[in-house]
């Protein structure tokens, strides 16, 4: 929009800085970013935006505006497990706590009431769209329209019967059908999510494959997330999970592969001429010793990372901004180097690499006009960000999540000075507790 003829938007945000992530990191300083009709149409010196008429107008002047967060994998309603089993490596954790606990207490209304607590803990730390891979992703929906976030859903598939379906055939039926009920969806894709190398045998692996290229769909999951995963699969297969996929037919741009905590040169060249999309997890890789990830060197070979939080009983929160700072410190040292990873590709890849991740890049991650107003504001006049020589700094390296203050979706206001406007705070936290007393046998 030229400033010289204002029009009528519907938000006009003045802020003291603004990061816009494209084309790059640097911070515009006494900016203005305007929305009309969902998008955002006009960022502009501040005293150019002056003269624009708006519904509403906020004038931030100790804050940065920046593109919401995309946290690119999680298990959201797991939040009702967090705490319940921790410091166990990912194969106990899995078999002996998370699988039989889930066996027990999964069904529409933990989806619900875990899918609820997680998306206000996502939206009060800065998180606008979501990656989800878990049972009952209709339940998922229905949250996810009322607190009007934007998510990815991936159905899950596994060889076994759950809580949520018999069987693949079954899986396949639901998550298709869901994905058309959704067609029409503004806020939600529906992706494919077999859950894992070992856990989905190749007749499954393979429809899979041949499904999602006929549906032009992604394909989530989990590869590569320790080296016993590696060592089973070559001592029962003769092949490495990366290579065996790749056979399968499963790889390609739209396979979003979760963890890579465990790769060699060949596998990091696979995924590179795949051109698959990597799905980092530090907090979760860290807390679970499943493995290092090597960033930097996906990055040199052209793989776009992009970030996730994992599910809160293996982080054990969802603030991306303290997973950016993880990944940021891991980085140096997996890299053994200070200069890698630095805070503007952390920021990136919570940003703009999640998007493309997730093939919305065309709609959110950065703020450009044209794109959708998936916007934070994030105030830095507390103490603990003093001094501010670089706001990309104290995004990356201070503890700032809780300085969180408003988000737009679509350019709907869902944070208002830190006060969630779709969801009900203090009934996600007595139905939490409520959880609590029922799994803890209370
Ligand atoms: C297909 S539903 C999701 C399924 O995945 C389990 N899960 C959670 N975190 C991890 C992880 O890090 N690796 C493998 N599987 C994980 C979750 O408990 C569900 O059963
Ligand atoms: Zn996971």
């Amino acid at each position: 929009m030229p400033a010289q003829s204002p029009q009528v938007v519907d938000t006009l945000i003045f802020a003291r800085w603004i990061i816009p992530v494209a084309p790059n990191c640097t911070p515009l300083i006494n900016h203005a970013l305007a929305i009309r009709n969902g998008e955002i149409c006009a960022l502009l010196p501040a005293q150019d935006a002056e003269s624009i008429e708006a519904g509403e107008v906020l004038r931030l002047s100790n804050h940065v505006l920046m593109p919401g967060l995309i946290n690119a994998h999680g298990h959201a309603a797991m939040s009702l497990f967090r705490g319940m089993a921790d410091d166990k490596p990912l194969h106990t954790w899995l078999n002996d706590h998370i699988w039989p606990a889930e066996g027990r207490w999964v069904d529409e209304a933990f989806v619900r009431d875990g899918c609820e607590l997680a998306i206000a803990e996502m939206l009060r730390s800065g998180t606008t769209t979501f990656s989800d891979m878990y049972f009952f992703p209709e339940a998922a929906a229905t949250v996810i329209r009322k607190a009007g976030i934007r998510a990815q859903l991936s159905f899950p598939i596994f060889d076994f019967p759950c809580a949520w379906g018999s069987g693949p055939d079954d899986y396949l039926r639901k998550g298709l059908a869901l994905r058309d009920e959704l067609k029409h969806s503004k806020l939600i894709t529906v992706a494919f999510g077999p859950h894992a190398p070992y856990t989905v045998g190749d007749d499954a692996m393979q429809r899979v494959a041949t499904l999602a290229a006929e549906a032009d769909a992604a394909i989530q999951i989990h590869l590569h997330e320790t080296q016993q995963e590696i060592d089973d699969a070559v001592a029962q297969t003769g092949k490495r999970p990366i290579a065996r996929l790749a056979e399968l037919g499963l790889l390609g741009p739209k396979t979003q592969c979760v963890h890579l905590a465990a790769l060699n040169d060949e596998d990091i060249n696979t995924l590179a001429n795949y051109g698959c999309q990597a799905i980092h997890c530090p907090e979760s890789n860290m807390k679970l010793a499943s493995g290092f990830s090597p960033v930097e060197k996906m990055r040199a070979a052209g793989i776009n990372v992009a970030l996730g939080t994992d599910g809160a009983a293996s982080n054990n929160d969802l603030d991306l901004f303290s997973e950016m700072r993880s990944a940021a410190l891991l980085g140096k040292v997996v890299a053994g180097d200070a200069s890698a990873l630095p805070d503007h590709f952390a920021l990136t890849m919570a940003t703009l690499n999640g998007a493309k991740a997730l093939g919305i890049d065309h709609l959110v991650g950065s703020l450009e006009v044209g794109k959708q107003a998936d916007v934070i504001a994030i105030d830095l006049s507390a103490l603990e960000q003093q001094p501010i020589y670089s706001p990309v700094s104290q995004l990356v390296y201070t503890n700032i999540s809780h300085q969180v203050r408003y988000s737009w979706i679509m350019g709907r206001k869902v944070l208002d000075n830190g006060e969630l406007t779709t969801l009900d705070r203090r009934d996600i936290i007595t139905r939490a507790e409520l959880w609590r007393t029922r799994i803890s046998g209370e």
